[in-house]
């Protein structure tokens, strides 16, 4: 899979919130989209699965130009988690799972569905007959990226997959994506940049709107500072606040 951004441009109203973002990217490479918060990188994920539209510029898949709607047969090629992604909490993770699977019309889904929990989640035998709104953040979280990942989709969306998950989940997480790398194009954001390192090949920097830096890791972190998360305050360089917080900070006040 090929997918090419051409000068792709979001506003909404008056306010551009990313502009003329173009690059080229291909199966096996795992997109890390870093950047402060309200840079843009939500809007990028909605334009990447259709939900936003862009104000100018396209979205080209291994070389078919995709309209406003994207074909069902490329949607079905997408595995996406957007805004913490929505289970239907009535249902065990399994019988979620098994109706993602339906609607991907998937067959025989059960050994994946049970490798896939089994693997995310530590206490699986134990919550296999709870319902989803038993379970806390972190293992819907999980639960939610495993919805993702059983097509086997080509190309992978994860926006703050990581969110809420404590560092053993993070790392089984992370695991996994590391392993389905070579499967798939994935574009994944995450504040935490030591998640990004362990499995991103490439870095898009988004500031304020625009592309700082589109490219791999490796060419990033080359002649700069050895710790991702230096190098980026360097490249954005952070404001420093000037308000007066001595009334919560001095007890004498
Ligand atoms: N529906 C909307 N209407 C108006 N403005 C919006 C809308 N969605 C996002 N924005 C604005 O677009 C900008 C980029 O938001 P976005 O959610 O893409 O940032 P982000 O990089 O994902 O931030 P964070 O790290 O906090 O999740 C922000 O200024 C935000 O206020």
């Amino acid at each position: 899979m090929e997918l090419e951004l051409r000068s792709l441009t979001k506003s909404f109203g008056a306010k551009i919130v990313l502009r003329d973002l173009s690059l080229r990217a291909e199966t096996g490479y795992c997109v890390g989209v870093v950047g402060r918060n309200g840079a843009g990188k939500s809007t990028l994920f909605n334009l990447l699965v259709n939900v936003l539209l862009p104000s100018s510029g396209a979205i080209v898949l291994d070389g078919e130009l995709l309209g406003e709607t994207f074909p069902v047969a490329v949607k079905r090629r997408m595995g996406a988690l957007i805004n913490q992604g929505h289970l239907v909490e009535q249902l065990t993770a399994v019988e979620y799972l098994r109706f993602v699977a339906r609607v991907y019309d998937l067959p025989n889904a059960t050994s994946r569905i049970e490798s896939l929990l089994g693997h995310l989640l530590e206490e699986f035998e134990q919550v296999r007959t709870k319902r989803l709104s038993s379970f806390s953040t972190g293992m819907k979280q999980k639960v939610a990226v495993a919805a993702c990942l059983l097509h086997r989709p080509e190309l992978l969306i994860l926006d703050e997959p990581l969110n809420g998950l404590d560092v053993f989940s993070a790392e089984r997480v992370l695991t996994l994506l590391g392993s389905y790398r070579n499967q798939a194009l994935t574009f994944i954001s995450s504040h935490n940049l030591a998640h990004i390192e362990k499995v991103a090949t490439h870095l898009l920097i988004i500031d304020e709107a625009e592309v700082k830096f589109w490219g791999t890791m490796q060419e990033f972190t080359q002649d700069r500072d050895a710790y991702l998360s230096d190098a980026l305050l360097q490249l954005l360089q952070p404001t420093v606040s000037t308000h007066d917080l001595t009334w919560l900070t001095n007890q004498a006040v």
